[in-house]
C-alpha cells in the first residue's frame, strides 16, 4: 500500500511557522514555537486513533460515551531536532513511549551516520511517529525508519514540520508504506542541502550552537 502525504495546512500551524522561517526569531521563542506547532500536528495526525464506547453516568443521567481503546504509541525523535517536537506531542498523548534515534548528516556528503539507538522493547506493538523538523534529502528520516523496521517496527509514521520534494520522494521510494505528514511543503534543496526557503539548521536554531 503506498502511504499519503498530507500537508497539515491549518492557518494556526501556518501562522506559527512564519515566525519559526524568520531569521529574527531567537532561541527561546524557536523553540516555544517548534513546541505547539508539533502539538497541533500532534493533534491532526491522531484523528483515526480507535475509540469504544463505554457507559457513565453524569450529574443528570446515564450515557454511552467514548474513551481511547489505549492503543500502544511510540514517539521517536531524530537528534537532535527532532527533540523539539517530543513535549508537543506528549501533551496531547501523555501515555506514549519515546524512543531516541541519534543521527547527524554529514555536511559535505550529506550522508546520515547513527550514533544512537534505543527503543522500548516493544516496537513492533507500537504505532511510532518518527519526528524531526526537516526533511531535506531524506537521507536521515530514511535511515532512521529502516533502523526501526530492522529491529521490528511494523506501522510507522513520519512527522516534519517542512519538507523538499527530494526527501519526500526518497520517503515515498525506501519506504513507499509510510504516511508523511507536514506542515509545508517548501520549493526545494539548495546545493549545501539546506531547504529552500526552509528556517535554516533545525538544531543549531533550537539549541543556540551557531
Ligand atoms: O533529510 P536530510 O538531508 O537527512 O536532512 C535532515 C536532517 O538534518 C538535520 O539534522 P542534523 O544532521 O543537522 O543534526 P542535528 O539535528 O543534530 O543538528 C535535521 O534535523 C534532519 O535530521
Ligand atoms: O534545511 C535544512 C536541511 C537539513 N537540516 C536542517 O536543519 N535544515
Ligand atoms: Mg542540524
Amino acid at each position: 500500500m503506498m502511504g499519503n502525504v498530507f500537508v497539515l495546512d491549518h492557518p494556526l500551524i501556518q501562522h506559527k511557522l512564519t515566525y519559526v522561517r524568520k531569521t529574527e526569531t531567537g532561541t527561546k521563542e524557536f523553540r516555544e514555537l517548534v513546541d505547539e506547532i508539533a502539538g497541533l500536528m500532534a493533534y491532526e495526525i491522531t484523528r483515526d486513533l480507535p475509540v469504544e464506547e463505554v457507559t457513565i453516568e453524569t450529574p443528570v443521567t446515564t450515557t454511552k460515551s467514548y474513551v481511547l481503546t489505549g492503543k500502544k504509541i511510540g514517539i521517536v525523535p531524530i537528534l537532535r531536532a527532532g527533540l523539539g517536537m517530543v513535549e508537543g506531542v506528549l501533551r496531547h498523548i501523555p501515555t506514549a513511549k519515546v524512543g531516541h534515534v541519534g543521527l547527524y548528516r554529514d555536511p559535505d556528503t550529506l550522508m546520515p551516520h547513527e550514533y544512537y539507538f534505543k527503543m522500548p522493547n516493544d516496537i513492533e506493538e507500537r504505532d511510532l511517529i518518527v519526528v524531526d523538523p526537516m526533511l531535506a534529502t531524506g537521507g536521515s528520516a530514511s535511515d532512521a525508519i529502516q533502523s526501526l523496521k530492522n529491529r521490528g517496527a511494523k506501522s510507522i509514521k513520519l512527522m516534519c514540520l517542512i519538507a523538499a520534494p527530494e526527501g519526500v520522494e526518497a520517503i515515498r521510494e525506501a519506504h513507499p508504506e509510510v504516511d508523511i505528514y507536514l506542515a509545508a511543503m517548501d520549493e526545494k534543496l539548495n546545493d549545501h542541502g539546506y531547504i529552500v526557503p526552509g528556517l535554516g539548521d533545525a538544531g543549531d536554531r533550537l539549541y543556540g550552537t551557531k
